[in-house]
């Protein structure tokens, strides 16, 4: 077998950026946060998390790449890497299969442990407070088994680290119109949109069909098998953008992988292509889920009931008409992305002129910035005497609202709830 091919400076560790949507989760901060303003104290928590780390939604990458990888060993047309990549893929689908296609992988379970702990630890006086008042912790998912288990785990978490805090969390409820929005009655121009916008078919088809991802595949599928099998498959590109699935879901199974080391898939997958194929990926999720075309809202503005209900519910602490002390949600990329779009969170700020596709060099969004398994958007709530202030956490990591917005002070990551109200124009 001949040893496959590969690029020059190819070698090296893999971009986050390149697993897009599919990147494990990591907190965008874990120290250094700013203390409230004198005299605030924190009365009520709440956020919105994208599900753990899961296996692939479905078995079709690897059936179709064990389908040819089969065929190829048979007729001795396998690189010498190429003959390690059959066993690797079919223990993978094994683990994937083992887990459930789409269920959270025990990295998920991890991911949602860790970051409720972390939640209890950034802010000690509001679970106490919870705690000794008897405030509720309410619990709701999109209904879908990763986000349903998601909560779960996070709910579990808190309990385990103040366990009077277990009476307090609610049994997880279901809320689709909340969480999953993109299924609902709500959805159904955005799923008008994606089946039939003729403008978004041709400009995710004039991004792909370019000669860089073409000579990407050949690049993949030349690791794998011989020349005269690959000249052989007629769609390079779909065959290689199924390795690259495998490539980008493999460290969400990493728990499940040979002694926790991981699959090994980078070994089949060039960092250039990896970037290719990431890009394609992270294309097809910002016009889909994302910002999108600059003149249409279509993607996002479902995620109105979402931003509304964040804005409902601590009005309803403020306006003394809430008994909770935290609302945990629990969601999937298609709620997390538009809602990051229509808050204009950083990464999400802009949208694509319909005549300039999206690209890396000019347009900050990226999957696994954005959207990465886990992904969550928290405000909490602070308050003195009766003034009510909002910090927002993006992945953990201390954000400022979108321009337009103005915090308390310079730099500050504090801002007056009915500031907010104001530059988001809620009346
Ligand atoms: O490409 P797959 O099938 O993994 O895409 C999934 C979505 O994952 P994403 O592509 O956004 O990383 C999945 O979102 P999740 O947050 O639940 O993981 C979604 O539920 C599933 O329907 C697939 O989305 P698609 O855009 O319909 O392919």
């Amino acid at each position: 077998a001949d040893a496959g091919h590969a690029h020059a400076g190819d070698t090296g560790p893999a971009r986050r950026e390149s697993y897009g949507t599919k990147a494990p989760y990591a907190p965008g901060q874990t120290h250094g946060y700013q203390r409230p303003p004198a005299g605030f104290e924190p009365v009520f928590t709440e956020n919105v998390s994208r599900h753990g780390s899961r296996s692939a939604t479905g078995s079709e990458d690897g059936d179709l790449v064990l389908t040819l990888w089969d065929e190829a060993e048979a007729e001795h047309q396998l690189t010498r890497d190429g003959e390690g990549f059959g066993p690797a893929v079919r223990d993978l689908q094994a683990a994937m299969a083992e887990v459930g296609y789409g269920n959270l992988s025990g990295r998920g379970r991890r991911e949602m442990r860790d970051t409720a702990l972390r939640l209890e630890r950034r802010m000690p006086s509001l679970f106490a407070t919870i705690a000794d008042e008897g405030e509720r912790i309410d619990v709701v998912s999109s209904g879908q088994g990763r986000a349903v288990d998601s909560a779960a785990e996070y709910a579990d978490a808190l309990a385990d680290a103040d366990p009077a805090l277990k009476p307090l969390i609610g049994p997880a409820r279901t809320d689709r119109d909340l969480l999953y929005f993109h299924k609902e009655a709500a959805g159904a121009a955005y799923r008008d949109y994606l089946a039939h916008d003729q403008r978004l078919r041709d400009t995710l088809r004039a991004v792909t069909d370019q000669p860089r991802t073409h000579e990407a595949a050949r690049d993949v599928l030349r690791r794998i098998f011989t020349a005269a099998f690959v000249d052989r498959i007629d769609d390079q590109v779909g065959a290689a953008r199924a390795v690259y699935n495998l490539y980008a879901t493999a460290p969400a199974m990493s728990e499940e992988s040979p002694d926790g080391k991981g699959w090994g898939m980078e070994r089949y997958v060039s960092r250039s292509a990896a970037d290719r194929f990431g890009y394609l990926s992270d294309a097809e999720e910002f016009y889909r889920k994302g910002p999108g075309f600059a003149d249409s809202d279509i993607t996002y503005r479902m995620a109105d009931v979402l931003l509304d209900d964040f804005f409902r519910q601590a009005e309803a602490k403020r306006d003394g008409t809430s008994d909770l002390g935290a609302e945990l949600r629990f969601t999937h990329a298609e709620e997390i992305i538009p809602l990051a779009a229509l808050m204009r969170l950083p990464g999400s700020t802009r949208p694509a002129d319909p005549d300039r596709p999206y690209r890396y060099a000019d347009n900050p969004w990226r999957g696994a910035d954005v959207s990465p398994l886990g992904a969550n958007i928290q405000w909490d709530l602070f308050r003195k005497g009766d003034r009510y202030l909002v910090r927002m956490l993006y992945n953990e990591k201390e954000t400022a609202f979108k321009a337009g917005c103005r915090p308390v002070a310079k730099n500050s990551a504090f801002y007056d709830l009915d500031e907010l109200e104001r530059c988001f124009g809620r009346g």
